[in-house]
């Protein structure tokens, strides 16, 4: 498949860095205005340009990496070449409705919603379609699913996915990085403290995403009856950890619905 990303900015150059690394036989090309900073994406195979029309008639999928305020100025540079391209938008709070909308209802459109760790294989990639273009989502499910996982959601969870898969980056490396602090004032060096806490949560992700369990089961595991790790739970809950982390969730949820 041949994969024409227009936003070369931290999205779209992670996805295209995916791409090159973890999917076979699909070509890339990256555009943005100033391409100076992504010149070096043709090291992987993937085609550089500033001009969004470039390549553009030999692909088979263009992903819409731009922000919001940018879709319309992109859409109309684009849409008069593209013919029935399928168009896949990871751009946040834009309902495949307005999508629709905006490109006349003559386009495939689909909805993607990958986070950063594409670079690594390791999105989790929610994606939604209106139900007549399953056939032109089927590829791109394919080609996310080499880039980590993708399951098919309803639409309507689309914002939720928003927050949860790819705001979600941000808030566990936030953990992490409190978790690192905190090893420092315990007497971690800062590279050891980050490799600690960096770590762990791989571990404990990993343990959860095999065993397929409720993380408390695992959490049983670990705390032992009047141990340390019980009272430094408690202790965190006291203090509005997990209240902390699902009010910050829900108020980026609102500003993404505005
Ligand atoms: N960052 C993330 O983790 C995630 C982001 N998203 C969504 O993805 C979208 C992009 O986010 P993000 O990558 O962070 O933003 P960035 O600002 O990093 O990237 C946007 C890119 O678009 C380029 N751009 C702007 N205008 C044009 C244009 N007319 N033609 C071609 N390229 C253009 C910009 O480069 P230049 O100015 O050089 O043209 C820029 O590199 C947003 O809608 C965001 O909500 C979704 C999930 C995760
Ligand atoms: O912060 C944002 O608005 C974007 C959407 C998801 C991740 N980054």
């Amino acid at each position: 498949m041949k994969v024409h990303i227009i936003g070369g900015g931290n999205l779209g150059v992670s996805i295209a860095l995916g791409i090159a690394k973890f999917s076979k036989n699909n070509q890339v090309t990256v555009t943005r205005r100033n391409i100076a900073s992504i010149q070096y994406l043709s090291e992987y195979g993937i085609a550089v340009s500033n001009d969004n029309k470039h390549n553009i008639q030999e692909a088979d999928v263009v992903i819409l990496t731009i922000k919001p305020y940018q879709v319309d100025t992109v859409l109309a540079e684009i849409l008069p070449v593209i013919q029935d391209k399928t168009i896949a938008s990871a751009v946040s709070g834009l309902s495949l409705d307005v999508l629709q909308t905006k490109t006349n209802y003559e386009y495939p459109v689909v909805r993607i919603m990958p986070n950063i760790a594409a670079q690594f294989g390791e999105s989790a990639t929610c994606i939604s379609f209106p139900e007549k273009y399953a056939a032109n989502a089927s590829p791109i499910v394919d080609l996310f699913q080499d880039l980590g996982t993708a399951p098919v959601i309803d639409e309507k969870l689309m914002d939720a996915a928003t927050v949860l898969g790819a705001c979600g980056t941000a808030y566990a490396l936030r953990y992490i990085r409190a978790s690192m602090q905190a090893g420092i004032e315990i007497g971690f060096d800062s590279n050891t403290a980050l490799a600690i806490a960096a770590q762990t949560v791989k571990g404990a992700a990993k343990m959860l995403l095999e065993e397929k369990v409720h993380p408390e089961q695992l959490i049983d595991r670990v705390t032992t009856p009047q141990g340390c790790t019980i009272v430094g739970l408690n202790e965190m809950e006291h203090n509005g950890f997990s209240s902390s982390l699902i009010k910050g969730i829900k108020t980026s949820l609102k500003q993404i619905k505005g």
